[in-house]
Parts: C-alpha cells; structure tokens; sequence
C-alpha cells in the first residue's frame, strides 16, 4: 500500500467508480466507500475529490480522525514526479 501518485493523477480520481481521492498532507485516501459513512456528510467530501483537502481536512478533524481512519481508507502517497 505504498504506491506514489502525482497530483494530476488524484485528480483523474475523482468519482465513484474510479475512486474518489483527496490528498491530506502526503497521504492519498480513497474516500469513494466512505461517502455514507462520513459524519460530516457525502456532499462535502465530493466536492474536494480528486483534490488537495488539507487545509478542510485539519480544519474539521484532529489526529484522532487519521489514527482511526485513515489506515482503511489509504491508498498511498502524494509526489510532485511519477516515480516510474
Ligand atoms: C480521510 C478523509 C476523512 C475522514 C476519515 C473523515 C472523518 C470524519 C469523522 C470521523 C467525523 C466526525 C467528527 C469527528 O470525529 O471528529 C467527521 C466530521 C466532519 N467532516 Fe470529515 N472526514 C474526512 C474528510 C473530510 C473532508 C475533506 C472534509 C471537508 C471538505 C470533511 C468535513 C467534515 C465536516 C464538516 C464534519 C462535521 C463536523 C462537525 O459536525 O462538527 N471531512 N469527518
């Protein structure tokens, strides 16, 4: 579960049968399984898939949200380069 992504590639990911990706500081979630389960609603996750939702992530969550979920819904990391 390691695999890098670039930024251009998270965007490609952003519906629910590609996966729907959002980037919260260097790790890449895939949040497509999780739309009904998120406290928070779908409707707010959808509108940050395929994009960088740090600074919306921190602002509504603590660590303990990651600690919790984020090892299930990981798919890997963010890099500026395609490590090919
Ligand atoms: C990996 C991605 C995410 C996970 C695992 C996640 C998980 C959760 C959880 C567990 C809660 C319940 C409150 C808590 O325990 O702190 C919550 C609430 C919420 N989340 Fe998320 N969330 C994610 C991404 C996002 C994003 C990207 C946004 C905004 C664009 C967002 C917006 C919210 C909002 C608005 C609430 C409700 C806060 C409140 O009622 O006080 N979440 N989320």
């Amino acid at each position: 579960m390691s695999k890098t992504f670039t930024k251009a590639e998270v965007a490609n990911h952003k519906d629910e049968k590609a996966g729907m990706y959002i980037i919260v500081d260097d790790g890449v979630y895939d949040i497509a399984g999780f739309l009904d389960d998120h406290p928070g609603g779908a409707k707010i996750l959808k509108r940050v898939a395929g994009k960088d939702a740090t600074k919306q992530f921190w602002k509504y969550h603590n660590e303990h949200v990651l600690t919790k979920y984020g090892a299930k819904l990981k798919v890997g990391t963010v890099a500026e380069t395609a490590k090919l």
